[in-house]
């Protein structure tokens, strides 16, 4: 049903709390203040993009939106819920920087991706619809034929697609993805972006960090641009071409040359 009011914190269109609702959000690492006041705000169906400089506070954010850095002020919401009270994890999917990422972990394809059902399937043996969706989401990536292979037998590029593989395969209603497109090479950064929109189209939100939007600029309804620990802007969609040109300085009011992506740092 459409709505044309909404109670505080529903979606306008759906009536659903949004999928994330981080208000006043402060962080510090290493006694250092990281995140300086960060709304931020995911709704159902949306697809987000945090960009801003290297140390910007871009992963920092999303890391606290996983309940992985704690919030030292400020309010988070996943699904309507208060961190403190939310238990729904299987609703989530994650796809960490890859620097960071099951670097030298002994395990098969198959077994990484297996660790994307762990949260539906309560450590209970694998079942058929599990093996279905780990199979899907290999497909979805183009790494299905690797299934049994290690992963450390893999290139960069094809373990960052396993990653994403793993984070499908929990078939999230929110995917949150740090730099998911880091080291894939342009034929897979397209296929990707065809099965964010396929996912996207199915009513899945999607939170991801970029430095580049590259073939996923069409998909992206709205861009939060950090600086130093604080929202510097919110782009919409008709200006995201500009900001991929000029992510911290002036838009020229010139015409610009047309360029699909742009570095953003
Ligand atoms: N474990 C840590 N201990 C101390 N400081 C940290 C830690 N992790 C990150 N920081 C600092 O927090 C700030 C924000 O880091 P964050 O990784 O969130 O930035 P980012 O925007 O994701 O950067 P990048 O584009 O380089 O990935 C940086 O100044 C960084 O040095």
């Amino acid at each position: 049903m459409t709505r044309t009011t909404a109670a505080p914190g529903e979606d306008a269109i759906t009536g659903h709390p949004p999928a994330v609702a981080l208000r006043g959000a402060t962080a510090s690492l290493g006694g250092r203040p990281v995140l300086r006041g960060v709304d931020l705000t995911v709704a159902r169906g949306e697809t987000v993009a945090l960009l801003g400089a290297n140390g910007s506070g871009k992963s920092t954010t999303i890391r606290a939106v996983l309940g992985q850095v704690p919030l030292t002020g400020g309010e988070l919401e996943l699904f309507g819920t208060p961190l403190a009270r939310f238990r729904q994890w299987r609703r989530l999917g994650y796809v960490p920087q890859r620097s960071t990422a099951a670097a030298g972990v002994p395990a098969t394809v198959r077994e990484v991706v297996a660790a994307g059902r762990l949260a539906r399937r309560r450590f209970r043996p694998l079942g058929r619809e599990d093996k279905t969706a780990i199979r899907t989401a290999l497909d979805q990536v183009g790494m299905a034929d690797r299934i049994k292979d290690p992963v450390d037998a893999l290139s960069g590029g094809q373990h960052q697609r396993v990653l994403i593989a793993r984070a499908l395969a929990a078939e999230p209603e929110l995917l949150i993805m740090d730099e998911p497109l880091a080291g894939v090479d342009v034929g897979n950064q397209e296929a990707l972006a065809d099965t964010l929109r396929r996912q996207v189209e199915q009513g899945t939100s999607v939170l991801l960090v970029l430095h580049e939007l590259g073939p996923l600029a069409p998909l992206i309804d709205r861009a939060v641009v950090l600086r130093d620990g604080r929202v510097e802007r919110v782009e919409n969609p008709d200006r995201l071409h500009d900001l991929a040109c000029h992510p911290h300085g002036a838009v020229p009011t010139e015409a610009a040359p047309t360029i699909e992506t742009g570095l953003l740092t």
